[in-house]
Parts: structure tokens; C-alpha cells; sequence
């Protein structure tokens, strides 16, 4: 099988250090579309995981309810509101980001499913998938086909199996998996322990993380993780190899520090810093 390891070597090899004559300008623009009432805290961690991530610039794009939670707990994010007040119903904004993410705690509202359809419709920026976005394709799976070319989806197991079905076995999954990304030309970062990213019939098994991910939260860390490598311009599939790494190695650095219970999602973003520098000196 045409599978592989995403060990150090196969970080480093791919890994791009910031230009010393890097700007806010030149290390590109996120936009975070996420959050509704009560999940608001989704489009934070995504954001600030962005943020953290090295893009220069990051909006989140929330329903009028996160506008101040947005700008208190991040203030160096931009925050661009719906004009409905607890979710999103219509995906309209006037920057130009080089990365877009969809999904984290977004809900499933049938005005923010026709939000998607007509977002899909007209979008050519690069795309990663999560959560509710995923949901949302899974019960209106004709939108798939709309999806540009190497657009990233995020499933945990649960997400996967609404997307493409159930599955007896992990050979049964992955062939499953394959087919789908084939069939729409997306990139699937298949989540888990471990995390298997898949593209096409290529097959990369990552090689860090550990249980104190399993957290809430830790899956909208790595959708802002991902978003941010992509705005950064990485490709597509670069960016979930390395943000899936550099997420888990978050984990496995605080491990003896944290241990596994005390370790919440904003503590991967804590970390990320401490994940940067050893593959930085790797
Ligand atoms: N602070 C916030 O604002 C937060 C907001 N959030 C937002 O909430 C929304 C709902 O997202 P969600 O993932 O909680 O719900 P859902 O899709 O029904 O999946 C849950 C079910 O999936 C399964 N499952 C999951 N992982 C699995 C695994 N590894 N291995 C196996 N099974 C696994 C498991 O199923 P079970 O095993 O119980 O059958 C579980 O019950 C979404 O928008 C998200 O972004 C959250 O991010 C939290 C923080
Ligand atoms: N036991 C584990 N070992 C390694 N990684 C894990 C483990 N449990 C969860 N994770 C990781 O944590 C993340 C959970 O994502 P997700 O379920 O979407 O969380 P949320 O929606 O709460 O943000 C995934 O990246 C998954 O791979
Ligand atoms: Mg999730």
C-alpha cells in the first residue's frame, strides 16, 4: 500500500521557515467561519489556534452573539459578524483571505445549510472542512461536487462515517475513504489514534499525539492549525500533514508537564510555540 510515515525527517523535508522579511502581509490571511450560540467558544480556539499557527492576518467571521467574545478573548483577531444574532445565515465578507475554514460549532440550521449552498457556489479560495460543515455535506451530499479541488475535510469517526457510510473493518474504511476522496478530488484528514490523512490512493499515518487530545475543542484547534499553513501557502496537502503533526507534538511536549488529564484544548495552542521550535531545530 501506497503508505506513509509522517516521522521528523518527513516534517522537516516539508517545513518552511518564516523569511526574515516576512510582514503581516506576506504571511497570509485566514478567515474562520464558525461558532453559533452557546459554540462560540469553537470559533475562538480555531481563530486563536489560526493566529498562533503564523498567519499574519485572521478574521473570524461569527453570528452577531460572538462579536465581543471574539474581541475580548482574541484581540488581535478581526471579527466580521452575520446579521443574524445566533448563527450564520449568509457567508459575505469583503476581504480577501488566502484560506478559509467552515464548520466549528457552526450548527446545522437550514439557513446556514443554504449559507454553505450558496458559498460553495461561488468560492475559489482554498477550503478546509470541519465539524457542522461536514454534517452539513452529509446530509446534502450533491453539494460535494461543488467543492474545489484539494479542499481539505477534517471527520473525526463519527463525521467520516455520516459522510461516507459504516464500515466493518480499517481496511473497509480506508478503501471507503480513498474512494470518496477520489470520487470529489478532497483531501480527508481521516482523525483518530493516529490520524491518517488521505489523498487519493496516497496515505500519510501520522506519528504524534497521544489521549490527552481527547478533549473538547482539540478538533477546532487543528482545523485553525491547518487554515493558518494553507493562508501561509502551503499546499493543501502539506498543510494537514504538518498541522496534524505539529498538533499531536503539542500533546506529546506538555505530556510530562500536564499529564493527560488536566490538558484542555487551549493548552495545544499554548504549546504550539514549544512544537514550531523543534521542528524548527530538527
Ligand atoms: N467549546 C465549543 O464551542 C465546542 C464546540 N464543539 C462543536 O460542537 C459541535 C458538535 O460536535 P461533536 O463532535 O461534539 O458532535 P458529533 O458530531 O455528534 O460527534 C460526537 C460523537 O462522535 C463520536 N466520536 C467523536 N470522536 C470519536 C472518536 N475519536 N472515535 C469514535 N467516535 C467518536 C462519538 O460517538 P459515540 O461513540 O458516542 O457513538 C460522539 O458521541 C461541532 O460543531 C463542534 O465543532 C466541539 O468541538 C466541542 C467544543
Ligand atoms: N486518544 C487520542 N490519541 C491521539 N489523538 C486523539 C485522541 N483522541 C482525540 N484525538 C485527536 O483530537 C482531535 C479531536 O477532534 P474532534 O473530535 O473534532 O474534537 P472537537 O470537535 O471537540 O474539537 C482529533 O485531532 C483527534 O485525532
Ligand atoms: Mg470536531
Amino acid at each position: 500500500m501506497n503508505m506513509l510515515h509522517i516521522t521528523k525527517s518527513e516534517i522537516t523535508k516539508r517545513y518552511k521557515p518564516i523569511d526574515s522579511k516576512a510582514h503581516k502581509g506576506t504571511q497570509g490571511h485566514a478567515l474562520i467561519v464558525a461558532g453559533s450560540y452557546g459554540k462560540i467558544g469553537a470559533a475562538v480556539l480555531a481563530s486563536k489556534a489560526c493566529l498562533k499557527s503564523g498567519s499574519g492576518l485572521v478574521t473570524a467571521f461569527v453570528p452577531k452573539c460572538g462579536y465581543q467574545i471574539l474581541q475580548i478573548s482574541n484581540p488581535e483577531i478581526m471579527t466580521l459578524t452575520d446579521v443574524e444574532e445566533t448563527f450564520i445565515s449568509n457567508i459575505d465578507f469583503d476581504i480577501k483571505p488566502q484560506a478559509i475554514a467552515i464548520g466549528p460549532g457552526l450548527g446545522q440550521e437550514k439557513i446556514t445549510q443554504n449559507a454553505l449552498h450558496q458559498f460553495f457556489k461561488s468560492n475559489t479560495v482554498p477550503l478546509i472542512l470541519d465539524a457542522d460543515a461536514l454534517n452539513i455535506l452529509s446530509i446534502n451530499k450533491n453539494w460535494l461536487s461543488l467543492l474545489q479541488p484539494k479542499t481539505i475535510l477534517t471527520p473525526h469517526p463519527k463525521e467520516l462515517e455520516r459522510l461516507i457510510g459504516k464500515w466493518n473493518s480499517d481496511e473497509e474504511k480506508l478503501d471507503k475513504t480513498k474512494a470518496f476522496s477520489k470520487q470529489y478530488h478532497v483531501i480527508v484528514v481521516m482523525k483518530g489514534a493516529p490520524t491518517v490523512v488521505i489523498d487519493g490512493d496516497a496515505v500519510y499515518k501520522n506519528s504524534t499525539g497521544n489521549a490527552a487530545l481527547a478533549t473538547a475543542g482539540s478538533g477546532d484547534v487543528l482545523t485553525g492549525i491547518i487554515t493558518s499553513l494553507v493562508a501561509q501557502s502551503y499546499e493543501p496537502i502539506t498543510a494537514a500533514i504538518l498541522g496534524v503533526y505539529l498538533h499531536g507534538l503539542t500533546a506529546d511536549i506538555a505530556l510530562p508537564k500536564t499529564g493527560h488529564h488536566a490538558f484542555i484544548a487551549s493548552d495545544i495552542i499554548n504549546y504550539l510555540g514549544k512544537a514550531f521550535l523543534t521542528i524548527e531545530n530538527e
